[in-house]
């Protein structure tokens, strides 16, 4: 247990909402992603495998060689205001608190961190403490759950409140994948796509993979990953034909989840597939794994094999329609936490946060 200020009487107790995304390096350098790779692929949810056999590959032949290999790719993707999967995630944590204000009037707290590197999950727990939050509803921003995603995610969550003397009430959303609001927002973000750009013969569901063995340890990620690719596709109108669900991304020696992104495209490139359209239904920003290994690396394999005509289409990021079925799914999840009475010093509070909002926007 960890020191805290002794408890007062009458403060009254706020509601903070936090969102968690996997984590991304500070600046696309060797020197940044060598701490980042090392926090990541030392986490025994992400690589299990035996710890002293792992610390031997890690040490001695990963972290010499993959970031500077990595960087590279960074470099290509990354914007002027810093790494995608931060921007899109400061976005829309920003996006999240101004509907939630607007929808509940009610003075939540709403923070974003990340499970691997900055900012911590352990600084942002215990930040919204100090700042009064006693009920926290916590939210990986993984649709499909996944040991080495959510499981990663919500771990760190309760070991750090279990440091604490006074625990704060904690709600999680465990997955969304087949979510109402989630899918019709993939829906539409593809239709405002294809509007704009015509549509392709094939559409390429593509998720982050993961190793085959753990689907038989128990892990749902699979098996949710095919169940928003069947309600996309349900949603889309699309016939069998018309899509295929796949997975990228793979690390390591292992097998992993098949069929393989890259083995896909190369194949649709082979039969001389006209125009493939790729989305990332698992990645609700986008990141390395989808401007890099899809957009660059995707299109290329495609193009090589002998395809024609080869369209990323972005992830949910800002669009509107995510952001609504965010906020709804956040709305839902806090029933009975937020339609209590709303004291004089809530609402005081409230309208602070609401001129603050404002002038981020
Ligand atoms: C969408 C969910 C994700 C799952 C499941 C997942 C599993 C997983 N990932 C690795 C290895 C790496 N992933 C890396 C980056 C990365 N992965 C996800 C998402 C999932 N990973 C995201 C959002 C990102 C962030 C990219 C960014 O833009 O910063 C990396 C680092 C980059 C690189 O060097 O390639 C590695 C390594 C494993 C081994 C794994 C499951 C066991
Ligand atoms: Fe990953
Ligand atoms: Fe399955």
């Amino acid at each position: 247990m960890l020191p805290e200020p002794a408890y007062q009487h009458g403060v009254s107790s706020r509601v903070g909402v936090l969102l968690i995304n996997l984590g991304t390096p500070d600046a696309p350098t060797a020197k940044a992603l060598r701490p980042y790779l090392k926090q990541f692929l030392s986490e025994s949810r992400i690589i299990e495998l035996p710890r002293w056999f792992w610390w031997f590959i890690l040490n001695g032949i990963i972290l010499n060689t993959r970031p500077a290999k990595s960087a590279r790719k960074y470099e290509q993707i990354w914007m002027p205001e810093g790494s995608p999967l931060k921007v899109h995630t400061e976005r829309q944590t920003a996006l999240l608190a101004s509907f939630l204000q607007e929808q509940t009037q009610y003075p939540l707290i709403v923070e974003y961190a990340m499970s691997i590197g900055t900012p911590s999950i352990k600084d942002k727990l215990w930040r919204m403490k100090e700042r009064g939050c006693d009920r926290i509803l916590v939210l990986p921003l993984f649709p499909q759950y996944a040991a080495s995603s959510s499981g990663c995610a919500l771990e760190s969550v309760f070991c750090e409140l279990g440091k604490m003397r006074n625990i704060p009430a904690l709600r999680t959303i465990k997955h969304f994948h087949d979510d109402a609001g989630y899918i019709a927002a993939l829906a539409k973000n593809i239709e405002d796509y294809w509007a704009e750009h015509g549509r392709p013969d094939k559409l390429v569901m593509s998720f982050h993979g993961v190793p085959r063995k753990t689907l038989d340890a128990g892990d749902p990620y699979h098996c949710e990953c095919h169940k928003t690719g069947r309600l996309l596709a349900e949603a889309l109108s699309l016939s069998s034909g018309q899509y295929q669900v796949c997975f990228q991304s793979r690390f390591g020696f292992a097998k992993w989840l098949s069929p393989y992104t890259s083995e896909i495209l190369e194949e649709l490139g082979k039969q001389k597939l006209k125009r493939v359209d790729v989305v990332c239904p698992g990645f609700v920003s986008d990141c390395l794994e989808t401007l890099e290994e899809i957009a660059i690396e995707g299109k290329a394999i495609f193009i090589t094999a002998g395809g024609e005509d080869f369209h990323y289409i972005p992830s949910l990021n800002e669009h509107p329609e995510w952001i609504q079925a965010l906020g709804e799914m956040v709305r839902a999840n806090l029933s009975g936490w937020i339609n209590q009475h709303v004291t004089e010093e809530d609402a005081e509070y409230s309208r602070k946060l609401a001129l603050q909002l404002g002038a981020l926007q």
